[in-house]
């Protein structure tokens, strides 16, 4: 392909992109494999090059572009070599015609600045389109940290985690015979900290209410140390169909029930467990703002709407969630997002309802954000949550 052709192959990749983002259909990497599974005449740096300006595109709009042609124009303005490419040749697009339509830079979805934290300055809200750093958890049921920290040179253990090692960036963990053994699992340290934060122990009965592919539910297993009882809920079932394999590796699959429910009648499922549980973790299906710098295609999925049916599906899987716990018990709340309506907002919410339920202040990590701790990549080096610990009155 020339260069001009690889232009206009991502003018119309990014097309199929800003529509699927619009009409909730499928995600930008589906999407590229697709386009070039039709298109075999590709090779391996024309692919390259093409997903290259695809996603330089997507970081470089907060808001949702026009069409893939605007987005293309936008980056030419500042780019002369890219302009040039517009050429009008057989494969190439045509030129840029003066005074043409572009896209206008933005880091965020303009709408979403007002909804963020306070506490997040405009650097730190850069910060959320940063390259992501590796993290891993080390399983301690199948190794030590002190192993994983020696088998790769520039390992370094992460503060406030007690399993997480930072990787150089490219580390090839996931074809490491470490990983194959379910000896570690990628994961950002702001998770850890939120499995951590839920104290889960031998012998105790641990809810993880929203638990998908099993992040936490590992972590919080380990954490068990094989002894107890740990259910991981979610609604869709490939979720936690993946989780059987991951637990199977991980050494701990005898402890893990998964248990499906049905979206909308989660407390008939659930009932069997009100009042038994030490630990409800609700992994709140969210925003995903705090995630964006992994997932920069989500911000053009975001609308008001959509943000409004999320805030309101959280506030009710905290009341679900409540009556599970028992007396002196913990309801650990979070999510990967920075927007107050989806943290913040809603534990002060349930509290002023649920008023002799305690926050408890768990962890040295972040920063303290009305009942609960935020965590930010600028601040902490960690994706962006906000989390909260409740303890239920005696
Ligand atoms: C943030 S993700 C969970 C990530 C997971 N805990 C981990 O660490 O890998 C939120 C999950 O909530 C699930 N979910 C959505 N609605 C739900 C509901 N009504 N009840 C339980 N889970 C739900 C989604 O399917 C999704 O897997």
């Amino acid at each position: 392909m020339t260069p001009a052709a690889r232009l206009q192959a991502a003018i119309d990749l990014l097309d199929l992109i800003i529509a699927a983002a619009r009409d909730d259909g499928p995600a930008a990497d589906t999407l590229i494999a697709r386009y070039f599974r039709d298109r075999r005449y590709a090779g391996s740096k024309d692919r390259r090059a093409v997903r290259d300006l695809v996603y330089r595109a997507i970081r470089a709009y907060g808001d949702r572009p026009e069409s893939g042609r605007t987005a293309l124009v936008g980056i030419a303005r500042e780019d002369g070599e890219l302009a040039a490419l517009f050429d009008g040749s057989t494969h190439g697009p045509a030129p840029i015609l003066p005074g043409e339509g572009a896209s206008a830079r933005s880091l965020l979805p303009r709408w979403i600045v007002p909804e963020l934290a306070e506490l997040i300055s405009t650097q730190e809200q850069a910060a959320l389109l940063d390259r992501a750093p590796l993290h891993i958890r080390v399983n301690p049921l199948k190794t030590t940290r002190q192993i994983v920290l020696a088998r790769w040179p520039g390992a370094q253990p992460i503060a406030e985690t007690r399993q997480g090692v930072a990787l150089p960036s490219g580390t090839d963990v996931e074809s490491d015979q470490l990983a194959r053994d379910g000896a570690l699992e990628i994961q950002d340290a702001g998770s850890q900290i939120i499995a951590q934060v839920c104290a889960a122990g031998p012998g105790m009965t641990v809810l993880d209410l929203c638990a998908g592919g099993g992040g936490k539910t590992l972590a919080l297993a380990a954490d068990m140390a094989g002894e107890g009882r740990l259910i991981a809920a979610d609604t869709v079932r490939d979720r936690l169909a993946r989780l059987v394999p991951r637990a199977e590796r991980a050494g701990c699959a005898g402890l893990i029930e998964t248990l499906l429910l049905d979206p909308g009648r989660e407390s008939e499922r659930l009932a069997p467990l009100d009042s038994q549980c030490d630990v409800v973790l609700i992994d709140a299906p969210c925003s995903g703002s705090g995630t964006w710098r992994r997932n920069p295609e989500a911000r053009w999925r975001l609308t008001p709407d959509r943000l409004a049916r999320i805030a309101a599906l959280q506030a009710r899987l905290l009341q679900v969630a409540a009556p599970l716990v028992k007396p002196g018990g913990r309801l650990v709340y979070a999510v990967c997002s920075l927007i107050d309506r989806e943290g913040h907002d809603q534990v002060q919410q349930f509290v002023s309802s649920n008023f002799l339920w305690s926050p408890q202040r768990s962890t040295e990590a972040g920063r303290p954000w009305g009942l609960g701790t935020l965590l930010s990549p600028q601040h902490d080096g960690t994706d962006g949550f906000f989390f909260s610990v409740l303890e239920k009155p005696c």
